[in-house]
C-alpha cells in the first residue's frame, strides 16, 4: 500500500466574488515527492498555493495535510496547524511573506516559539539556519526592507524551515531572484529534498521546475488538466495546453508549436470562454 499523502487536494473550488479561480482542482502529494505546478498567469497558481496554507478560503472541496482534513479551518484551527509547523511556505514576494516590523531573528525565532521550543534551543536554531541558509549573523538585527532581495529570500526560506515542515508549498521561488541567488535557491530546494521534505513547486516556467520535480501537474483554468512523471509530462504531453507550455521552453525543447496544436488550443479557449 502506498503511504498517506502528506497532501491530497480533492475538487477543490476557490471564488473570489464572481471570479471562479479554482474549478475543481486535484493534486497529491507524497511524502518527500517533489511535485511542480505549472500554468500561465491568472491559471490559479496563487490561489491553490494559498488555499493550501489556509490564506484563502475555499468555496467547495477538501485540502488534507498529513491526514487532517483543513479546508473547513478556521483561524484557531489553522492556528494550531501551524504550531505544529508541518506546513509551510515561500511565496515570490518575500516582503509579503516576512512581517516588515519584525527583525531577521524576530522573524525567525517566532515560529519555532510558537511552536512550544524554550528559548535558549530555539536562538541556537536560528543559527543553524542562518548557516544553511548562507547568511550572516551580522543580518540578526535588520528588518526585511534593510536587505537585499536575495538576502530576504533566504530569510523566508530560513523561517520557512524552521519548524522542519513536511511539506512546503514554494509559489514562484525564485523568479524575483537574480542568477546567482536563483541557481543558490534551488540548490537549496533541492537540499530539502534530499532531505525527504515533500514540495510544491509553482512556476509558470516549466524549465524551472523540471529540473526538480518528480511529478509535474499542469493547471489550466482552474483545473488541473495533466499530471504525470515530469519526463512524461515533458516527452509526451497529452493536453494542448502543455503542449504550448512546452514549446515555450527553450530550456527543454527548441522545437516550435505546430500550427495545428495553436488551433486546438485556440479551439479550447473558445469551449472554455477564455482565460478567468
Ligand atoms: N483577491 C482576489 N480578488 C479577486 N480576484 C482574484 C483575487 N486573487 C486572484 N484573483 C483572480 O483569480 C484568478 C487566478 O489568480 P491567481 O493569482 O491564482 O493566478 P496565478 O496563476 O497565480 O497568476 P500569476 O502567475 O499572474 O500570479 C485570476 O483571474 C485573478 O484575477
Amino acid at each position: 500500500m502506498s503511504p498517506e499523502p502528506v497532501l491530497a487536494v480533492t475538487d477543490l473550488h476557490v471564488h473570489y466574488r464572481r471570479v471562479h479561480a479554482l474549478r475543481g482542482a486535484d493534486l497529491t502529494v507524497a511524502p518527500g515527492e517533489t511535485v511542480g505546478v505549472i500554468g500561465e498567469t491568472g491559471s490559479g497558481k496563487s490561489t491553490l498555493a494559498r488555499a493550501i496554507v489556509g490564506l484563502v478560503r475555499p468555496s467547495a472541496g477538501r485540502i488534507t495535510i498529513a491526514g487532517q482534513e483543513v479546508a473547513g479551518l478556521r483561524g484557531g484551527g489553522w492556528r494550531a496547524l501551524r504550531r505544529r509547523g508541518v506546513v509551510q511556505y515561500v511565496f515570490q514576494d518575500p516582503l509579503r511573506s516576512l512581517d516588515p516590523d519584525l527583525t531577521v531573528e524576530e522573524s525567525l525565532l517566532e515560529p519555532l516559539l510558537i511552536q512550544g521550543r524554550p528559548r535558549r534551543a530555539a536562538a541556537e536554531r536560528v543559527r543553524e539556519l542562518l548557516e544553511r541558509v548562507r547568511l550572516d549573523e551580522d543580518l540578526l538585527g535588520r528588518l526585511p526592507g534593510e536587505l537585499s532581495g536575495g538576502q530576504r529570500q533566504r530569510v523566508t526560506i530560513a523561517r520557512a524551515l524552521a519548524t522542519e515542515p513536511r511539506l512546503v508549498i514554494l509559489d514562484e521561488p525564485v523568479s524575483a531572484l537574480d542568477a546567482a541567488n536563483r541557481v543558490r535557491a534551488l540548490e537549496f530546494f533541492q537540499e530539502l529534498r534530499d532531505a525527504g521534505t515533500a514540495l510544491v513547486f509553482i512556476s509558470h516556467d516549466l524549465g524551472s521546475v523540471a529540473g526538480v520535480a518528480d511529478r509535474i501537474a499542469v493547471l489550466f483554468q482552474g483545473e488541473i488538466v495533466e499530471e504525470g512523471p515530469t519526463r512524461e509530462v515533458v516527452n509526451a504531453p497529452r493536453h494542448a495546453y502543455t503542449r504550448l507550455l512546452i514549446g515555450s521552453a527553450p530550456t527543454l525543447r527548441s522545437a516550435r508549436v505546430a500550427r495545428a496544436e495553436r488551433e486546438e488550443l485556440r479551439e479550447l479557449l473558445r469551449t472554455n470562454g477564455g482565460p478567468a
